[in-house]
């Protein structure tokens, strides 16, 4: 696209009136981003008839300092250093009319550890500009400066497994179904049974929290209670993620202060708390050695769609900053929305130390995280034990693999659902482990394990061949080149 400057420099920069975004300096084809630079990379659907250019430019202007006019005041501040400029547009291939602006922002325009901050520039105006009929973010080149001012996760992938002595296989949980209205005593007796079943963790679902059928006092203590027995029971550590979503961040403190005494070794979160609460409860769990489970509730209003919002490999990197230990990053093969490629994006971004550009992922820039904690993916909704390998062949080792209805819909009980479970992934990993080819011989190697283990023979029969297939709604806009034959 057109590679020109049109900035106008001197005197007549400064102006009174309306001057377009490309001539007040918000375009700039020659730019070289700095490495202390943030970047971010948004979809950019312009109006008909509204060059795509300008259109981008006006995403820098009023991502950063800009406004519709002319300003002289803009001659008291450095601001051509504090003008964000798009240097690069590219059209989206295979979608007309959206094309792909590149945008980089000086370091000085941020403030150190803040996701607030950080978004209210970057998401805080843009999306509702009339030129645009669309605009979505996504993805962020974060500058290790900038990486460096954030605690990252409380205790992140490793100390968590250190912490529960849990190594070489992925870890299990189970949401709690139904996830409203059981009472306080039925709740623990369904994480009791989950946990002695052979679960390492269960949970509460994203929309309990202090209900009139259950107070969460009652569901701390049950809770508590099932955890510590089927410790004692199992010789394992176990945990059951307390939601402490409330109204307040007093209250939440509150509950989270309870959750320690009782000695829970993690709390819950949901992601609609926003991102100062996500921050400040990060640190109260960094310094109360708790571990930190996000519910990514709500999500899919702005992560979903390609055209409009914020993908969810931009919400993965502003969780890993933010600091939680657990994120819902998606399953593939369940339930809800999660492209196998664009899913291993999402788990690279969590999970590893440096992650390269991955078109083909939807990842677009080498991102390093400067030895910043893992967050472990938690991979839920709509998952069961025929899916196993499955499961470990697209999400790996370091995932909570979280199966709800998937355990307490087992026809023979809640322990008997968390038994299968446990046999379907041990039988799986120890197959992976001897170098079988478990992806392609899974399902031979579920039924075998079952031959010996009657719930997970009940569990194939009920579920066996349950499948969501559906088009994925997200998917990478680069895809893999056929190789010739
Ligand atoms: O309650 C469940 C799953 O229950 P079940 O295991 O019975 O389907 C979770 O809220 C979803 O997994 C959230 O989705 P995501 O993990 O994609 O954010
Ligand atoms: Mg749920």
């Amino acid at each position: 696209m057109s590679d020109k400057s049109e900035t106008v420099k001197g005197e007549d920069r400064y102006k009174a009136g309306v001057m377009s975004y490309k001539k007040m300096g918000y375009w700039e084809p020659d730019y070289q981003p700095k490495e202390t630079d943030l970047i971010a990379l948004f979809r950019v659907t312009p109006q008909d008839g509204v060059d795509p250019i300008e259109a981008s430019a006006a995403v820098a202007g009023e991502s950063s300092t800009a406004t519709w006019t002319v300003v002289w005041t803009d001659r008291l501040t450095a601001s051509e250093k504090y003008r964000a400029k798009c240097y690069r547009v590219d059209p989206v291939p295979n979608a007309p009319g959206s094309y792909f602006a590149y945008i980089a922002y000086d370091l000085d325009l941020f403030e150190g550890g803040s996701i607030s901050n950080l978004t209210a520039s970057i998401i805080g105006n843009v999306f509702g500009f009339k030129p645009l009929k669309a605009l979505r973010l996504e993805d962020m080149r974060l500058p290790v400066a900038y990486v460096k001012t954030f605690d990252g996760p409380p205790a992140g992938i490793i100390v968590e497994r250190e912490r529960l002595d849990k190594f070489g296989r992925p870890l299990l949980g189970a949401t709690v179904k139904p996830k409203l209205g059981l009472s306080g005593r039925n709740y623990g007796r369904v994480v009791y049974e989950a946990l002695k079943g052979g679960l390492d963790f269960t949970k509460d679902d994203e929309n309990i929290n202090s209900q009139p059928f259950m107070h969460w006092r009652e569901r701390f203590l049950y809770c508590m209670e099932a955890v510590n027995k089927a410790q004692a029971e199992t010789g394992e550590i176990k945990g059951s993620y307390l939601n402490i979503t409330a109204g307040t961040m007093e209250e939440m403190y509150k509950r989270a202060e309870y959750a320690k005494e009782l000695g829970s070794c993690i709390v819950m979160i949901d992601l609609v708390i926003g991102y100062v609460a996500i921050q400040s409860i990060s640190k109260w769990a960094r310094d109360n050695n708790m571990l930190l489970h996000l519910h990514r509730a709500g999500h899919s209003t702005y992560t979903r769609q390609k055209s409009h919002g914020v993908s969810f490999r931009v919400i993965s990197k502003w969780m890993r900053l933010a600091g939680v230990d657990h994120i819902h990053a998606g399953t593939v093969v369940g339930k809800l929305e999660g492209d196998p490629l664009t899913t291993a994006g999402y788990y690279d971004i969590l999970r590893e130390d440096f992650v390269p550009q991955n078109l083909e992922h939807g990842v677009f820039f080498d991102q390093p995280w400067a030895s910043l904690g893992k967050v472990m993916p938690v991979a839920s909704g709509g998952i069961h034990a025929g899916q196993m390998h499955q499961l470990i062949h697209y999400l790996g080792e370091d995932v909570v693999l979280q199966f709800g209805g998937g355990t307490i819909g087992h026809p023979y009980g809640i322990q008997a659902g968390a038994t299968a479970n446990r046999v379907a992934l041990e039988a799986m990993i120890f197959a992976r482990n001897e170098g079988r080819d478990y992806l392609a011989e899974g399902p031979q190697i579920l039924k075998d394990a079952a031959k010996t283990c009657t719930p997970l023979r009940q569990a194939l029969d009920t579920w066996g061949e349950v499948t969501f297939d559906y088009t994925s709604t997200d998917t990478p806009d680069f895809v893999p080149t056929p190789t010739a034959s």
